[in-house]
């Protein structure tokens, strides 16, 4: 049997995806309506208030495209508090206007893949940030889940360690090359949902999603073993776009 890569598990991640009932919102009376904005307001008020007090995170954004209108993505330090998040969501009054399209519970997670020798990974106050992250409120997101292959040529659970690592280093160099353009939240979620990891990047700029997708599937580990299901790209929602778009 090949060794399992050690991981490193941070918060609990939830991507809850929706999609607005536009019949529903524009038959709704104003005042109707202005209840509901105010309640998704209120929502995400508290979300901020709990990123403030660094119990978590979370962010909206308004999908492009016909797959959802919205994602919203929270960050806590268990499921029970990812659960009560969506389930307060459900009964406000924004949540009665809304159907639920998709979503993926994870945990962000670290691999060992590149740590250093000898170096207790969670008394490196960057490592221990990474696993419980403030998402940054960047213009753009990107999320897609993944698998990494188990064919019987092609299979990452089969490698040595030595070559995973090798490839996880190639990985990390292209990767690298995008810092201070995309920021990356990788979460594992064996054993949580369908696919092996959730990949959330961050960007001002959506062009470096396409670009670094792009360069990674050329990248031995994406090109061999990568798998990957459907992708949301979206646009930062302020809360002056939630009011705008709710109009
Ligand atoms: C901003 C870009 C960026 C950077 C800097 C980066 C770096 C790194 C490092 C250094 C490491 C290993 C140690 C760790 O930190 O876990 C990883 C790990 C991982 N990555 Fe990555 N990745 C990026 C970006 C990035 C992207 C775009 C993807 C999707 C792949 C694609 O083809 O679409 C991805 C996937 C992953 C996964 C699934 C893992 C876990 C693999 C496992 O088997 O455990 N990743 N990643």
């Amino acid at each position: 049997m090949s060794e399992a890569a050690q991981t490193l598990d941070g918060w609990y991640v939830l991507h809850d995806l929706r999609s607005i009932d536009w019949e529903k919102w524009n038959a709704a009376s104003a005042s109707e309506q202005e209840a509901a904005t105010k309640d998704l307001l209120k929502l995400v008020a508290e979300w901020q208030a709990v990123e403030n007090d660094k119990q978590g995170s979370y962010a909206v954004y308004s999908v492009v495209g016909q797959k959802a209108d919205l994602i919203f993505m929270h960050l806590r330090e268990n499921l029970q508090l990812l659960n009560e998040i969506e389930n307060a969501f459900n009964k406000s009054a924004f949540g009665r206007f809304t159907r639920k399209e998709y979503s993926y519970v994870s945990v962000v997670e670290l691999s060992s893949y590149l740590a250093a020798p000898g170096v207790d990974p969670m008394q490196v106050p960057e490592i221990a940030a990474r696993l419980k992250p403030i998402l940054p409120k960047s213009s753009h997101i990107c999320f897609y889940p993944m698998n990494k292959k188990r064919e019987l040529q092609d299979n990452w659970y089969m490698l040595s360690m030595d070559d995973r690592k090798a490839m996880m280093r190639s990985h990390g160099m292209i990767g690298r090359s995008y810092a201070g353009k995309v920021k990356q939240i990788i979460s594992g979620s064996v054993g949580l949902d369908d696919w092996e990891w959730g990949v959330t990047l961050f960007s001002d700029d959506a062009l470096q999603f396409k670009k670094l997708v792009y360069e990674m599937r050329f990248d031995e580990v994406s090109a061999r073993f990568g798998e990957f299901g459907s992708f949301y790209v979206g646009n930062l929602l302020t809360n002056d776009a939630i009011t705008e778009l709710l109009k």
